[in-house]
């Protein structure tokens, strides 16, 4: 096998060293290089490999800087920070590991589903608060709803089989038509999908032509109000729509781990505006984007990674 230099900028479980030593990969581990110093420093060693998570976009501005690079792995599932086309163009390899983290994600769907359908959160903060209403948060079975997932990849699959302990109907669309069918979901058509869910779970991956895919005509596309669950990117749903549905009760409820902008500080005044209408609103659950972080999928990813980098490697 040929050693291999790899520069890591995002932290890692510490289980990554002895994952790869073995593989001949000599790691530069630094996570503390903020991403306008991770140019110069891919730029400053011979690296043919790169370890990212999200802290920068992966441009075929950054590529220039190691024209020796051969391999970028994601120690994750999401790619949108990767320019894919700009990788390919350099010959240099991507890789990922969803199925490091889609357990963890495919139970985190479940949780928040019951949490919207039980009112679990308001709940909670009421009884902190010293209020013991019953009747206000009577809620929601998951026996018997139809649940729809957009998208059936990793995430999807994680949480259809995970719904199979639920006395429900889960129904799938995948515009891919090589997307792999299993007994844990019916696939359907976006048509059928629109026509039965009664709660809409959304596991595509952002991209441009992703943009907002769930808007307003989108939603106005469904026989029933939803529930609607977000685990997947926040910029694949046009909150302006979510708002406006929520408050005109087109939308039943909303839990989501992802926003359009997650950071929190850097907000435009129409997101703040947003934002304040989800924090208050009674029916809808947030989370700062830990569907997919356990203890176990921190560990999981890089054991994914490295058998994957083993492939690469030695093929
Ligand atoms: N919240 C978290 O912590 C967390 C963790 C992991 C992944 N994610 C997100 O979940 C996304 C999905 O991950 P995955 O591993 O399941 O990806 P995946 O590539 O395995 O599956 C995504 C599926 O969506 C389908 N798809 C894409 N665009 C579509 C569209 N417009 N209409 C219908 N189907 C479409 C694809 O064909 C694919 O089958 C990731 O890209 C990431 O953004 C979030
Ligand atoms: O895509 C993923 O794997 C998750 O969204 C986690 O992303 P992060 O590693 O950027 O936190």
């Amino acid at each position: 096998m040929k050693p291999s230099l790899c520069l890591v900028i995002d932290e890692m479980h510490p289980n990554l060293p002895e994952l790869l030593q073995p593989l001949g990969v000599e790691l530069h581990y630094r996570p503390d290089l903020k991403a306008a110093e991770v140019p110069a420093a891919l730029a400053a060693h011979p690296y043919d490999g790169l370890i990212v998570r999200s802290k920068v976009r992966v441009t075929a501005g950054l590529l220039a800087q190691a024209p020796q690079l051969r391999y970028v792995c994601r120690a994750g599932a999401g790619v949108d920070n990767i320019d894919e086309e700009a990788l390919a163009a350099a010959g240099v390899t991507l890789l990922n590991a969803p199925e490091g983290n889609r357990d963890a994600v495919g139970e985190y769907a479940v949780g928040l589903l019951l949490a919207l359908f039980r009112n679990i959160v308001r709940a909670d903060r009421e009884v902190r608060a010293g209020e013991w209403k019953r009747e206000a948060n009577r809620g929601e079975e998951v026996g018997g709803k139809t649940i729809g997932l957009l998208g059936y990849g990793h995430m999807g699959k994680a949480f259809a089989k995970r719904l199979q302990a639920f006395d429900c109907t889960v129904l799938a669309y995948d515009h891919d038509p090589a997307c792999e069918a299993n007994h844990h979901a019916t696939l359907v058509s976006l048509a059928e999908l629109q026509a039965r869910a009664e709660v809409l779970s959304i596991h595509v991956p952002y991209s441009p032509a992703n943009h907002h895919f769930v808007n307003e005509e989108f939603l106005a596309g469904f026989g029933n109000a939803l529930w609607l669950l977000n685990t997947a990117r926040g910029e694949v749903l046009d909150h302006a729509a979510l708002v406006q549905r929520l408050q005109t009760g087109q939308l039943r409820g909303a839990a989501l781990d992802v926003l359009e902008n997650e950071k929190l500080a850097t907000l435009s005044p129409e997101q703040q505006a947003r934002f304040e209408y989800l924090r208050a609103a009674p029916n809808v659950v947030l989370s700062p984007h830990v569907g997919g972080w356990s203890f176990q999928s921190y560990e999981r990813i890089n054991q994914v990674l490295a058998r994957k980098l083993r492939e690469f490697l030695v093929g």
